[in-house]
């Protein structure tokens, strides 16, 4: 089912939980409020079910950092037991070397992992966290245990740009998929972020240069570059009229909210009641299905296209 602008829409972003065990300076925790409680397993499995009657074919797992829920073997098993065609998770993979496999064999697809610096330190001071090391590991982990494609995301800002060459290097020699360059975004944080805002443009006029082949994804039309083995994708996710032409999801809040836009707290259809009410299933899934519906019709690109009025002499 697409909506008033011609999307469909096709991927689940269902944020797990708010906490996490990084601070992460330029962290935007999906736009959603601070808020409480957690959706069960089962809840968040229906909510796909049904999503997928309205197209719905992919659920990517976030959070906070979704490794945190200790139910998250079951959430990806009521998720592919409902038939979601591939579950993904976004993951600071910290925790990644010990759970790799049994999320593997609980039935999750692929994961992206952020790599935000090589250097130590620096790591520290984006993440707040001294552990490159395990996140490496975590990397290394996830490779042997087939989580693939398997992409690093690095989040482009004035303070590791130094480290984007060597974070290329890394990614091809350790043999993962992909590398997604991530433009800085403000969203949801008090703090003076934005002044590490650093552009994209010239890195991916070099990209242009260097790449065999170019794609665009349907995926928010992101473009793919394809250099040797490994594939370089750029997000720039504000202010870009393009990436939100081709958005193809809608949220699941961690308090049980369909949102509709990363950006707009105005735009979302809290569910919590219908899920957590007294109804029959018929009713449940009924009450779902008007939700859904609610959503697509209210559903809108956060940035378009400014149409200039014709002049009129
Ligand atoms: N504005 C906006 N930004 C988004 C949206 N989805 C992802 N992003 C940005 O893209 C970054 C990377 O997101 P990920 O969760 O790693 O990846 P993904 O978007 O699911 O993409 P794939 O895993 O490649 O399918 C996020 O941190 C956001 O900055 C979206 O719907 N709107
Ligand atoms: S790892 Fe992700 S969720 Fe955690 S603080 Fe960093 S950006 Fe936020
Ligand atoms: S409409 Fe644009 S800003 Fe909103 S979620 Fe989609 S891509 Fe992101």
């Amino acid at each position: 089912m697409i909506d008033r602008f011609g999307r469909p829409i096709e991927d689940l972003r269902v944020t797990l939980t708010h906490t996490c065990n990084f601070s992460c300076f330029f962290c935007h925790m999906e736009g959603e409020d601070n808020a409480q409680g957690l959706l069960t397993p089962q809840e968040i499995s229906l909510v796909a079910k049904v999503g997928m009657e309205y197209g719905i074919k992919s659920v990517k797992l976030t959070g906070g950092e979704p490794t945190l829920r200790r139910d998250l073997i079951e959430i990806i098993r009521e998720l592919k037991m409902v038939g979601i065609r591939e579950i993904s998770m976004t993951t600071n993979g910290v925790l990644l070397r010990s759970l790799a496999w049994k999320l593997k064999e609980a039935g999750l697809d692929r994961v992206n992992i952020s790599l935000h610096s090589l250097d130590k330190n620096l790591f520290k001071e984006i993440t707040g966290v001294d552990a490159l090391d395990k996140v490496i590991e975590g990397i290394k982990e996830a490779l042997k245990a087939g989580l693939r494609p398997l992409k690093l995301n690095f989040v482009v800002t004035k303070k590791n740009i130094t480290q984007l060459e060597k974070i290329i290097e890394f990614s091809r020699e350790i043999g993962v998929d992909e590398l997604h360059l991530i433009e800085l975004h403000p969203v949801g944080l008090g703090r003076n972020v934005f002044s590490y805002h650093e552009k994209l443009e010239s890195i991916e006029k070099i990209l242009r240069e260097k790449a065999e082949k170019v794609e665009i994804r349907n995926k928010h039309f992101r473009p793919r570059y394809y250099i040797g083995n490994l594939v370089i994708e750029v997000i720039k996710p504000y202010a870009n009229p393009i990436f939100c032409a081709g958005c193809n999801r809608i949220r699941l809040t961690v308090d049980g909210k369909l949102k509709t836009c990363l950006y707009r707290q105005d735009k979302e259809i809290d569910i919590i009641d219908i899920l957590r009410g007294n109804y029959s299933e018929d009713k449940k899934n009924e009450l779902l299905r008007e939700a859904y519906e609610i959503a697509i019709a209210i559903r809108e690109p956060n940035f378009k296209f400014k149409v200039e009025p014709y002049a009129t002499s």
